[in-house]
């Protein structure tokens, strides 16, 4: 093998780069933890020098060197950025370096109503690498999913009885549905005009459900989730909270939406989802509907950085559940497996789609 051909240099590189991308997670996730974000953003200049982050997060002043180069791991991979500001002890205008905010370290900020926090903390909580760890495991044993071969529990098991991180999952879910909350208020608000009564069927602990109810103050919302995610939650006028298992009978209803449900489950599972689905909007009558929130894997051909994501999320499916991100072809299949009419598909917002079902 020849070592000076850009062939062999660019193949070694990448192995090298990739080997340590993990650094760019583990990173981020540190950032959250030590919370940089907000002591930046609550400081009155919206910028931090190295000793003034030093102090605000309480870091031994003998770890300050290094969290200087943690601050210039997060700065190359976009996360902060530096800015020159004037140095509070010098009249003779020498500057000194100080940390800001970009907009992607505005998304881990406590109190950004759009805040991924919950997504960085799940995707990189110890139980969740690890069931990435045993993926060659499970390749060649007869367990269902790695997450099985990891923590000997299915992942609903395993997150119904591990408080902490049924938690940090619940606030992924919830960053996720702020945004889509506001999307389907505003911009899809026709989707659930003339409804009577709406499932979300496992809609964690009701963060969509909360936001229909209030804009169709005469459309009844019904969270339907595992018993302990409902448990304690607290029912309003036209909002309730149902503990029970997706697989067994629904209550009737109008409308039935799956938001992140059907990529939790492969094919099978997911035709008996939805035809129970069916059974309920058939059971309250006059039409009715489902709502699916999902991926449409490659619906952004041209987005590579979006088609990354998808790739991911579908491998992250695969551990987890030994499910699956679909295409719009194996979206068509379910949909005509389960018994519906037809369905039409809107691109909603970047990796997201909503998918229209109709009985
Ligand atoms: C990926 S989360 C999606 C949560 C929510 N729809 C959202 O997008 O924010 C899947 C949800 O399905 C619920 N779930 C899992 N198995 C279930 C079952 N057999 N019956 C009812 N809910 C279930 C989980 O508790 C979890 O809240």
């Amino acid at each position: 093998m020849d070592l000076q051909t850009a062939e062999f240099r660019e193949a070694q590189a990448k192995i090298w780069s990739q080997a340590f991308s993990f650094a760019n997670c583990a990173a981020l996730k540190c950032a959250v933890k030590l919370g940089i974000a907000d002591a930046i953003d609550n400081h009155d200049k919206k910028a931090l020098t190295l000793s003034e982050l030093t102090e605000e997060l309480s870091i031994k002043p003998s770890k300050s060197p290094f969290l200087q180069r943690l601050m210039r791991q997060l700065v190359n991979a976009g996360f902060f950025t530096e800015a020159k500001q004037l140095r509070d002890d010098n009249k003779d205008g020498r500057t000194t370096t100080a940390y800001a905010l970009t907009p992607v370290s505005r998304l881990l900020l406590k109190n950004e109503q759009w805040n991924l926090r919950g997504i960085v903390l799940t995707m990189l909580d110890p139980a969740e690498l690890k069931a990435w760890s045993v993926l060659n495991d499970w390749f060649k044993n007869d367990d269902p999913t790695a997450f099985q071969t990891a923590h000997e529990k299915n992942y609903w098991d395993y997150t119904a009885e591990n408080t902490q991180h049924c938690q940090i999952f619940e606030d992924a879910m919830a960053n996720d549905s702020v945004l889509v909350s506001k999307l389907l208020v505003t911009e899809y608000k026709f989707l659930f005009e003339g409804l009577t009564s709406l499932i979300d069927l496992g809609g964690s602990t009701g963060t969509i459900a909360k936001a229909l109810a209030k804009s169709f103050p005469n459309l009844k919302c019904t969270v339907f989730d595992l018993p302990h995610v409902v448990a304690n939650l607290e029912s309003t006028k036209n909002l309730e909270f149902v503990g029970g298992d997706m697989f067994e009978k629904l209550p009737p209803s109008n409308a039935i939406l799956l938001k992140w449900i059907l990529h939790d489950w492969n094919d099978e599972d997911c035709v008996k989802i939805l035809k129970n689905c069916k059974k309920a909007i058939q059971e309250k009558g006059n039409g009715g509907k489902v709502i699916i929130i999902d991926t449409v894997v490659y619906s952004q051909k041209n987005e590579k950085e979006l088609v990354d994501l998808q790739i991911s999320m579908d491998m992250a499916m695969v551990i987890n559940f030994a499910a699956k991100e679909r295409t719009e072809e194996e979206w068509e299949h379910l949909i005509r497996e389960a018994g519906f009419s037809g369905h039409k598909i809107f691109p909603m917002y970047d990796f997201r789609s909503i998918i229209e079902v109709y009985p």
